[in-house]
């Protein structure tokens, strides 16, 4: 018999925890401001000593971005708060239904709440043993898969009792990843009420520095990209989006790309994003609103944005596919 105060010994119980970039509390400056601070701060996404990019962040970025960002946020923002949250809870709560008792499923966010240490430290009080940690990005990126790894394995290192640890390697080219995607953007080409001329991929962009220092991102992308463009059924072009600062990021930039479009005759276009797991200020206001006044003012006739797989059936279905793989040979096995 333990002494009355050891900890009673629990049955293994596995734990699931979607990782997401993250995102502001509120759609105002202030909790931009927070947001974007912790998010800029990060070294695996500014890989720039330190010491030079905190004055350049303190002094000026987090004085002039958070009201122009904040004005952007309040364009997307919903009953339920911001979409990215609100649609990773839609997909955790899913994924619980489908993966049942014996599993527990939460989400959490790189930056911002809920954290991933708080996730962590929830699933651990439920009793779980065995977690696996489902950062939600397709293609791997030191940026936001490595840097939700490394949140992970701090969460777990400040424990004395660590839970046993699997990560969901990318699934940019899994068959599983390109069957939901085909089939979410064919079903939605087809209800469209007019034939694009083309299917734009736009994927977040990155320094294009990253890929001389070995990071697969643009490759993934690449490759996501050839799978879909295979069997999609139109035209498909790739392109990268959201550049931030001086530096030379990865090209053609998908804002430059719609803005030339309609001189090469290209007048009805469609256009999706592969790269994320759930729509967000970068799919909905980048692309949806900013996108299509760039096409259209450009000469541009006809303009859709596809969805993200989202919590659709096809979405859901794929990720929970993806979950159970990682999770055979864990007793007991959903
Ligand atoms: C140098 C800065 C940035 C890098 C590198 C970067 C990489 C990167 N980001 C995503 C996914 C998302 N980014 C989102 C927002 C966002 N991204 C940056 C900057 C970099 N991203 C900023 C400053 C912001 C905030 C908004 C703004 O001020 O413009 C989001 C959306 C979050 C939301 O709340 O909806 C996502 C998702 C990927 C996949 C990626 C590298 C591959
Ligand atoms: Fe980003
Ligand atoms: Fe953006």
């Amino acid at each position: 018999m333990p002494p009355p105060d050891h900890p009673a010994i629990p049955a293994p119980r596995i734990g699931v925890l979607l990782i997401n970039l993250g995102t502001p509390d509120a759609p105002d400056a202030a909790a931009v401001r927070r947001y974007l601070a912790e998010f800029l701060s990060d070294p695996r996404v500014i890989e720039i000593p330190s010491l030079l990019w905190q004055p350049i962040l303190r002094g000026i970025i987090l004085r002039t971005r958070p009201r122009k960002s904040a004005h952007a946020y309040a364009q997307v923002w919903q009953d339920e708060g911001s979409p990215l949250a609100a649609i990773t809870a839609r997909q955790s709560r899913a994924l619980q239904a489908r993966l049942g008792e014996t599993v527990t499923v939460d989400w959490a966010m790189r930056y911002g709440n809920p954290s991933v240490v708080a996730a962590i430290g929830r699933l651990v009080d439920a009793g779980v043993t065995r977690l696996l940690a489902a950062p939600l990005y397709p293609q791997y990126c030191a940026a936001t898969t490595a840097s939700a790894m490394d949140a992970t394995f701090a969460a777990i290192a400040a424990r004395r009792w660590q839970p046993a640890l699997r990560t969901l390697p990318p699934y940019y080219d899994d068959p599983l990843h390109i069957q939901a995607l085909l089939v979410s953007l064919k079903s939605q080409l087809a209800a469209l009420d007019f034939a694009p001329d083309r299917l734009l991929l736009s994927f977040h962009g990155m320094p294009e520095r990253t890929l001389r220092l070995g990071d697969p991102y643009h490759c993934h992308c690449q490759k996501t990209a050839r799978l879909v463009g295979e069997r999609v059924g139109l035209p498909t072009d790739i392109a990268f989006q959201s550049r931030f600062g001086r530096a030379k990021w990865l090209e053609p930039a998908t804002d430059t790309v719609l803005k030339a479009y309609p001189e090469q005759g290209v007048t009805k276009i469609a256009i999706a994003a592969p790269g994320f797991s759930a729509d967000c200020l970068e799919t909905i206001e980048e692309l949806g609103i900013r996108g299509r006044e760039d096409f259209l003012a450009a000469g541009g006739t006809h303009f859709a944005r596809l969805e993200c797989l989202n919590d659709s059936e096809q979405g859901i279905d794929m990720l929970d596919r993806l979950i159970r793989r990682e999770l055979a040979g864990w007793w007991p096995t959903p």
